[in-house]
């Protein structure tokens, strides 16, 4: 075992064996503080040393980017190749996939890229297997489906916990904390609602990474983790549901039995499914599509009806200039001024700018120069 790990490990006994009350808070803060730079440093150490990989580097494409994590062998490749139509290789052995394989499939009008990887295993955040190149790319998708099988159901929280070690955070939003690195006067703290962090434990936790000078926003209450998240930086925050594979194993009263586990350890259903015989596989991709938030948007060109037949799905949150950027390369370029009706505006017709971000349901002119 490497140094670095064997001190995560020591501060994670003395961690467990202090009991949190206001007297011991400030130690906490600074003992989490520790072991989230120690684990940075794994990480990022591991990182370094796996080189690009080959075959690791894959385009993003499509609407979106959903990433199969799992262990070996709980049938990532069989159900890409269910949802894509791809022929990613399939075997009853662990590690058949050696590399990423991009599938794209489509559902309710949108194109999803779906990215089959090797298998995830313990340890793989710190880089054993192929862990550190997974997860260099599960660290871009923008959602996970956490896929186990039947035979593993209660191992899906190692899973979730080799991701946070890699700093992505599942179904969370971002903190709203912002950290200025100032030349002098101490840390400043400056909150926007109640927070329960203290300017104590702010000024140790930032001691722990040699920030002794900051001027730091919290908008809205946050944690120790979250304000050491803040700290360290690089965190992911990307949405992930859990699947259960191969349900056709398994008789009704069992398949009850870990969706009740897992409902009640992770707070969300599973979804169970069998990417063999195709069981369930719509609720899968409906679910896929849900959780990356797309909307609907009819165009209407200039002096015409809007198109009501085919809208343009994109993620919510979208802008006018993602739109722009969907339709045309120079679209940017020529905008002049678009006009909105629909639940983002506040009266139909109205001008809008490239920064304006769309609704489901609305339409859109945009009007370009010639
Ligand atoms: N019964 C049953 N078997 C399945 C199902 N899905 C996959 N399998 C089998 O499980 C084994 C592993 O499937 P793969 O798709 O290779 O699994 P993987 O997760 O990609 O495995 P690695 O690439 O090695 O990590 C194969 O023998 C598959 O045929 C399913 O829904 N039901
Ligand atoms: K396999
Ligand atoms: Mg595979």
């Amino acid at each position: 075992m490497s140094s670095l790990e064997e001190q995560i490990r020591e501060i994670e006994d003395e961690l467990r064996n202090t009991k949190y009350n206001k007297a011991t808070s400030l130690h906490i803060g600074r003992l989490k503080a520790k072991i989230a730079k120690l684990k940075d440093e794994a990480v990022t150490r591991a990182m370094k040393s796996s080189g690009t990989g080959e075959g690791y580097s894959v385009k993003k494409s499509g609407d979106g980017t959903v990433v199969l994590v799992g262990f070996p062998s709980v049938g990532k490749s069989t159900l890409l190749n269910q949802l894509t139509g791809t022929k990613s290789e399939t075997a009853a052995y662990a590690f058949t996939t050696l590399t990423v394989v991009p599938g794209l499939m489509e559902h309710r009008g949108a194109k999803i890229q779906i990215l089959d990887i090797p298998g995830l295993i313990a340890g793989a955040a710190m880089g054993k297997g192929r862990g550190k190149e997974v997860i260099a790319v599960v660290r871009t998708a923008d959602l996970i489906i956490i896929l186990g099988d039947v035979f593993n159901d209660r191992h899906i929280d190692v899973l979730v916990k080799e991701l946070y070690d890699a700093g992505i955070r599942i179904n969370v939003p971002k903190p709203d904390i912002t950290i200025k690195k100032t030349g002098m006067g101490g840390v400043r703290l400056n909150t926007v609602g109640s927070v329960d962090l203290n300017l104590e434990e702010i000024r140790t936790i930032l001691a722990e990474n040699k920030i002794m000078n900051a001027d730091v926003l919290i908008r809205g209450n946050v944690t120790q983790e979250d304000f050491i998240d803040a700290m360290i930086g690089n965190r992911r925050y990307i949405p992930a549901f859990i699947a259960i594979n191969k349900v056709d194993l398994i008789d009704e009263m069992s398949k009850k039995a870990i969706v009740k586990n897992l409902t009640k350890q992770f707070g969300q259903s599973p979804i169970m499914i069998s990417a063999h015989s195709g069981y369930n596989i719509n609720a899968l991709k409906d679910a896929v599509y849900d959780h990356l938030g797309f909307i609907q948007i009819f165009m209407k060109p200039v002096g015409a009806p809007a198109d009501m037949e085919e809208p343009l799905i994109v993620r919510a949150g979208s802008t006018v200039e993602d739109v722009c950027n969907r339709l045309h390369r120079d679209f940017v370029e020529r905008f002049r001024y678009a006009k909105v009706w629909g639940n983002s505006v506040k009266h139909d017709a109205q001008r809008v700018s490239l920064p304006h971000v769309l609704a489901d349901g609305d339409i859109l002119t945009i009007v370009t120069k010639l």
